[in-house]
């Protein structure tokens, strides 16, 4: 029996969001097609509980399946903002979004811990090969009405592998149901999904590959980050050249446990609740999309080819949950996982490379389109550097890499700025950085084409469109801050404000 623990087993996961109060099962029977969908994406609109459908028209025999929508999104108190995302890491519901990307992050300076090979698991309980597989008779939910088909995968984990078995890499890509078969889904440059297709291709052999649905939720959260393993030519990228399985392992100090699938050498989490084998076609390809995006928008009829993906085998748990991410308008998956995660490893990345970035997140009103990086002011001083030579150091730096793709803005900050407070950003932003003069635009560094602006926009799709804003003041470069915020924090004395909060609750106020 895998670990029964929350963050290593997504049926404890669901379980323990329950106990949270943090969990909604709805037993009446509800149509995949749509229905799902609109319930959870009113969840995401409203920061509440996940809706745990337990009852969908056409589930198949074996309990194939149920789903559970808004697997990693917020909750409404205040308190417990992030308590579904600590979940996913053991970390106790009051974490904070700091807390949560510092647990990320705290791999990346550790010892990996392998996986561990282990005979069979939970996701062996049902086998389905060749001719009884027929995807489109899976209760697979219909997302946005104007999607091009039914998106099954925005929130299982594919596995691929290098040709030469040294690299294994877990990420998010989405994929819907193309026949009974075959899904098709995005492969794009410079993901590593991406990179190690290309591999094959040069193998000339179709990709081995696996999908899976439900896995450790510590798991799913490295499958959503750009964190550096190998670069295309296999070597080591970085200090790292982990894969994320044993990237996981530092972080969550365990050691995952992987089975072997049935018709192929990868591994995968031997709790998975769904598993799809087969392989990612180095030569098909089919149309894909629309979908309803990251930034919020669907342009109906916008289909374009993608590989084509080859389902062989099925395993799954009894009564196997899906999860799905109805992703869209701000609060879901794609803002709380892809922005903050991207946003990490770059403050990361900008550390390796010496400059005194102490903290980074990537505002949920920019829809995860910027990122604000916090700068040690008294470490910038002592740079002895100035704003364009800042800005260009940092922008050729991240939008050269990729844990940049995603991103289209960096923000400069001072230490007096908050970058989890969205009005933080905003405020320095708009009051400390005059536009044009305290910007450096960036025209040749890959474009992020999921972008609106981009792919439906006027320039090219691919490539541009970014920039380096620099909201620290000149005064932050060379004699430290030379102001005082007209705000209660920082324009009354001490003991007059200690007075004022001890008054607070006689003089009539709530408690703040
Ligand atoms: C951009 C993406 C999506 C979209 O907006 O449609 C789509 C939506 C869903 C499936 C909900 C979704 C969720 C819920 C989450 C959490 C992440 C993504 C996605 N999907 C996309 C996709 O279809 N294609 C893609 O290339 N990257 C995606 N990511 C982001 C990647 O996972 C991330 O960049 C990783 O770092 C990649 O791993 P490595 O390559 O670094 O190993
Ligand atoms: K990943
Ligand atoms: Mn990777």
């Amino acid at each position: 029996m895998s670990p029964t623990s929350p963050h290593m087993n997504f049926r404890s996961f669901v379980e323990a969001l329950r106990q949270d109060g943090d969990l909604v099962s709805i037993h009446r029977q509800v149509d995949p097609h749509l229905e799902a969908a609109a319930i959870t994406r009113l969840v995401y609109e409203h920061d509440l509980p996940a809706p745990l459908f337990e009852n969908l028209k056409g589930a198949q025999k074996h309990g194939m399946f149920r789903i559970l929508g808004a697997p990693a999104a917020l909750r409404k108190d205040p308190a417990t903002r992030y308590g579904r995302l600590a979940r996913h890491l053991a970390l106790p519901p009051t974490a904070s979004m700091k807390n949560i990307l510092d647990k990320m992050l705290s791999a990346a300076d550790q010892a990996p811990i392998a996986p561990t090979i282990v005979p069979t698991g939970e996701c062996k309980e049902n086998i389905i090969e060749g001719d009884q597989i027929h995807l489109e008779q899976l209760p697979a939910p219909f997302i946005h009405k104007d999607d091009g088909g039914k998106y099954i995968q925005t929130y299982g984990m594919h596995v691929v592998q290098s040709p030469d078995g040294k690299w294994t890499n877990w990420s998010i890509a989405r994929a819907m149901i193309k026949d009974d078969k075959h899904l098709v889904g995005l492969v794009i440059e410079p993901q590593h999904i991406w990179q190690i297709h290309q591999l094959w291709k040069k193998e000339g052999r179709d990709c081995p590959w696996a999908l899976c649905f439900g896995v450790p939720p510590a798991a799913i959260m490295a499958a959503s980050m750009p964190i550096r393993t190998y670069d295309p030519a296999g070597n080591v990228a970085g200090a790292d050249g982990v894969s994320e399985a044993s990237y996981v392992g530092s972080y969550t100090g365990e050691s995952l446990q992987l089975v072997k699938c049935e018709t192929n050498n990868l591994h995968v989490p031997a709790s998975t609740e769904i598993v799809f084998e087969g392989t990612l076609s180095i030569t098909e390809r089919a149309p894909e999309g629309p979908f309803g995006e990251m930034h919020g928008y669907v342009f109906p009829g916008d289909t374009h080819d993608w590989p084509v993906y080859n389902v062989d085998c099925i395993t799954h748990r009894d009564d196997a949950i899906l999860p799905m991410s109805a992703c869209g308008r701000l609060t879901d998956e794609t803002h709380t996982l892809i922005g903050a995660l991207a946003a990490a490893e770059i403050a990361n990345v900008c550390r390796q490379a010496g400059l005194p970035v102490k903290d980074s997140f990537s505002p949920f009103e920019s829809q995860v389109t910027w990122v604000a990086l916090q700068f040690d002011d008294a470490k910038l001083r002592a740079m002895k550097t100035n704003s364009q030579e800042l800005r260009e150091k940092v922008g050729n730096l991240v939008f050269n890499h990729k844990s940049g793709y995603t991103i289209h803005r960096l923000v400069l900050v001072g230490d007096d700025i908050d970058v989890y407070d969205g009005k933080d950003i905003m405020w320095a932003f708009s009051t400390r950085c005059r536009p044009g003069m305290d910007e450096t635009f960036f025209e040749d560094v890959k474009g992020f084409p999921l972008v609106p602006y981009m792919s439906h926009g006027n320039g090219s799709p691919v490539k541009g469109g970014k920039v380096v804003s620099d909201a620290l003041m000149p005064s932050e470069y060379t004699t430290g801050r030379d102001w005082v915020a007209a705000d209660f924090d920082n324009s009354y004395p001490e003991e007059l404000k200690n007075q004022v909060l001890a008054q607070w609750e006689n003089d009539g106020f709530a408690p703040l």
